[in-house]
């Protein structure tokens, strides 16, 4: 008996094939693509991919890297090509020299284009908007301009000092709360003295909602891209997606016109925004992208140096001679008599060095980030084709022993020179370390983030012996969480006073500093 089909039912299976086609060719289309052999790498499933651990993905990929390479072929989900690197020699050779070829973001349809409206810098892709942002972040936030943000950054380092001679019990907050103000200083000339402050708290709430879904797959729109097309009132993660992103805004947005409103009423001081809203105009940006850029270097640059400053106290406590030799360098520079200044860092070199060894000894964005390759690669008798993922993972490369010997040691004079000066390696010339990344996605707030490390470090080693009820050797050193920026989970740490008259200096200067603000 012959089966008869009504004309819908022939129009829904018409329907669900296409559908099928347009998933098999989603999922084909860039293995077909793949013109060349692949570089080794772990197992995957056809259907998933391969397994990547949740917690601290960079330690696993680290290992794929000692089995299978420097370069190695990771599958997320069943089609998307993601090349892990891990080793100095890979990453400059294929980050770094072919910038040009390796600066794109792979696409995040909810974190970057739903709820950050495709306007945060860190997850746009390699376009004209985003040259825009960044000649404006450099001509802001590079070497010289970042000189600027000194008087904020010592008044803010002074308070952190104080606070933690008052012996907090969750110190790390205080590095929190000084990481806070510096940013919001910067961008909106708004200091912030606690983490419970409404406009820290907002900022905060919303970052946490972008981490839960910028992972790569961590939202179904990222693992099924298909779904994105489905009406919009019948689609829950674009109606979400877009709700997250109308909250944002309306927070940056307020921000950013609070700025003009002062500068309009002639209060306040210089700003990131206060400068930016002057040539916004000519360079074309609108309110919305504008506020973004502000509003969003806040997640960029707060939670990154809060890490770096709390690393730097657990190496502190696991090689205690390191510290007795920083104080004796700030002690032979700077005296008893007042604290260290940014007019001291010529002559600081070991300060210097335990800043760029802190970056490189527990990388503070482990794994790195994701980059997108804008044309076909060749390494090594491998292609890497066009549209993958590139990942430089800071981790491997930062604890591969060839080019740091001892790598575990936190060892501040492997960065200095026989004459005793400050250097770097053949891949960083500059800072020795791969933490502030790669290419043309290199960090642009590093100018910001070594001077609010270095006036820190010194600070700390005029000011503290810094103690723990744990024997040093037993300090756990690999005690991380694994978010993309990776913290040290909460220890103990106490800083005693190195005496009575510091403590004076300190109170007094917190007083004379308490008015600094941007220069210019
Ligand atoms: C210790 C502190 C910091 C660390 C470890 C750090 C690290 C990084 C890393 C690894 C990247 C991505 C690089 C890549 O894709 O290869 C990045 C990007 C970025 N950082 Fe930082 N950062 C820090 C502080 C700051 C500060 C203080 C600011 C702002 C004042 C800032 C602003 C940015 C921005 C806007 C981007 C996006 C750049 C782009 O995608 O083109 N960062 N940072």
């Amino acid at each position: 008996m012959a089966l008869s089909v009504s004309p819908l039912g022939t129009a829904a299976l018409a329907a669900l094939a296409a559908a099928l086609l347009l998933l098999a060719m989603q999922v084909l289309r860039p293995l077909l693509a793949v013109r060349g052999r692949l570089p080794p790498g772990p197992p995957h499933s056809l259907l998933t991919g391969t397994a990547i651990p949740d917690t601290h993905p960079w330690r696993t990929m680290a290992e794929w890297t000692r089995r299978y390479g420097d370069v190695c072929t990771v599958r997320v989900g069943p089609a998307q090509l993601l090349f892990v690197v891990g080793t100095a020699r890979a990453a400059h050779a294929l980050l770094n020299k072919q910038a040009g070829v390796s600066s794109g973001r792979p696409r995040n349809i909810m974190a970057g284009e739903l709820m950050s409206g495709g306007k945060r810098m860190l997850i746009m892709d390699h376009n004209d908007r985003w040259r825009t942002y960044r000649k404006v972040m450099h001509e802001a936030l590079a070497d010289r301009p970042a000189q600027a943000y000194e008087p904020v950054q010592v008044k803010e380092s002074r308070l952190a000092m104080q606070r933690l001679g008052d012996g907090p019990a969750d110190w790390q907050n205080v590095w929190r709360t000084y990481a806070a103000s510096v940013i919001m200083t910067v961008t909106y000339d708004q200091p912030v003295t606690s983490l419970d402050d409404p406009r820290v708290r907002a900022v905060n709430e919303r970052l946490g909602m972008l981490a839960r879904y910028v992972r790569p797959g961590a939202s179904m729109l990222d693992r099924f891209p298909l779904l994105y097309y489905i009406p919009e009132p019948l689609n829950p993660w674009v109606k979400l997606g877009k709700q997250l992103h109308a909250r944002e805004l309306d927070l940056f947005l307020s921000q950013y016109q609070a700025v003009r409103t002062r500068v309009k009423a002639g209060e306040g001081s210089a700003s990131f925004s206060s400068k930016l809203q002057e040539r916004q105009e000519k360079i074309h940006l609108t309110d919305e992208e504008a506020s973004y850029m502000a509003g969003s270097l806040f997640g960029a640059g707060s939670d990154t140096t809060a890490a770096a400053l709390s690393i730097f106290v657990m190496a502190m406590l696991r090689f205690p001679h390191v510290l007795r030799q920083a104080a004796a360098e700030v002690d032979r520079v700077v005296g008893e008599k007042r604290m260290p200044t940014f007019e001291d860092e010529a002559a600081l070199p070991f300060i210097q060095a335990c800043v760029q060894e802190t970056m490189r000894w527990r990388p503070v964005s482990a794994g790195g980030f994701m980059h997108r390759l804008t044309a076909d690669v060749q390494w090594e008798g491998y292609t890497l084709p066009k549209d993958s993922s590139i990942i430089g993972n800071h981790w491997s490369i930062s604890l591969d022993e060839n080019e740091y010997p001892e790598p575990d040691v936190f060892k501040p004079e492997r960065f200095l020179d026989e004459t005793g000066q400050c250097k770097g390696t053949w891949f960083s010339p500059q800072d020795g370390h791969v933490a502030f990344g790669f290419g043309r996605r290199i960090c642009p707030g590093m100018h910001v983030a070594n001077r609010s490390l270095f006036i820190n470090f010194a600070s700390l080693a005029w000011a503290f012996n810094i103690t723990s009820s744990v024997p040093a050797e037993e300090t756990d050193t690999l005690a991380f969480t694994s978010a993309a920026n990776s913290h040290p989970l909460p220890f103990e740490a106490h800083f005693e006073w190195r005496s009575e008259a510091r403590r004076a200096v300190c109170e007094d200067e917190v007083q004379t500093t308490k008015d600094n603000q941007i220069h210019g």
